[in-house]
């Protein structure tokens, strides 16, 4: 006889970053597969996947949010129930980079607790021979400050896509205490 069936984990994710940094991108390849081929500016979207993590099912929702520019508003689906936060910036593109400090302070802000899960994006890692103007030290870096993770990441090549989510959900659970950290906390990188 079928054992009881294991209730999936439910954990809702958030997606932050400057406009056409590829958070959608991201998105779409991680919940569809693929690579949507015409860019579309996002309003904001809630998306769903199952997703199995350390043995474990997941039934996460991931909101894919409208890009936040300088003085945009925090969005109020981001700052209630939401377990951590994804934040984008391209690597070939400098004020990306520059603006998701904003958007961290904000986050801080709004969510109010010392301790947030993050994982820092550098996205568009297939560039990286043309047109790179954030070195993966810098990304390094602002993420160590962060206490964060951090990844470099191409959505339209599929690097480290799924990667992402799992430094999400190792994050939450080692900072809500359900698993042991494997070591001490440094940044991953691909
Ligand atoms: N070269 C390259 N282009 C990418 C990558 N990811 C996204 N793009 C392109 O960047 C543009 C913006 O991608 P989106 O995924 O719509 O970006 P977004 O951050 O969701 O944009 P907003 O909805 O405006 O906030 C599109 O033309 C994508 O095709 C990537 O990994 N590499």
């Amino acid at each position: 006889m079928p054992g009881p069936e294991t209730a999936a984990i439910q954990r809702k994710i958030a997606l932050m970053g400057y406009p056409c940094v590829g958070k959608s991108s991201l998105t779409l390849r991680f919940v569809q597969g693929h690579f949507p081929d015409a860019y579309d500016t996002t309003i904001e979207d809630l998306h769903t996947k199952l997703f199995k993590f350390q043995g474990k099912p997941y039934d996460l929702q991931v909101i894919d949010t409208a890009g936040q520019q300088e003085y945009s508003l925090f969005p109020r689906s981001c700052a209630l129930d939401v377990h951590g936060y994804i934040l984008v910036y391209a690597i070939d593109d400098r004020k990306t980079f520059e603006i998701i400090q904003t958007i961290h302070d904000k986050i801080m802000e709004n969510v109010g607790e010392t301790s947030v899960p993050l994982v820092l994006v550098g996205n568009k890692l297939d560039l990286q021979h043309s047109s790179r103007s954030v070195s993966t030290e810098e990304g390094k870096k602002l993420a160590n400050a962060w206490k964060a993770a951090f990844i470099e990441t191409s959505a339209k090549d599929n690097t480290a896509v799924q990667t992402i989510f799992e430094h999400m959900l190792y994050e939450i659970e080692s900072a809500a205490g359900n698993i042991q950290p494997t070591k001490k906390k440094e940044c991953r990188v691909m």
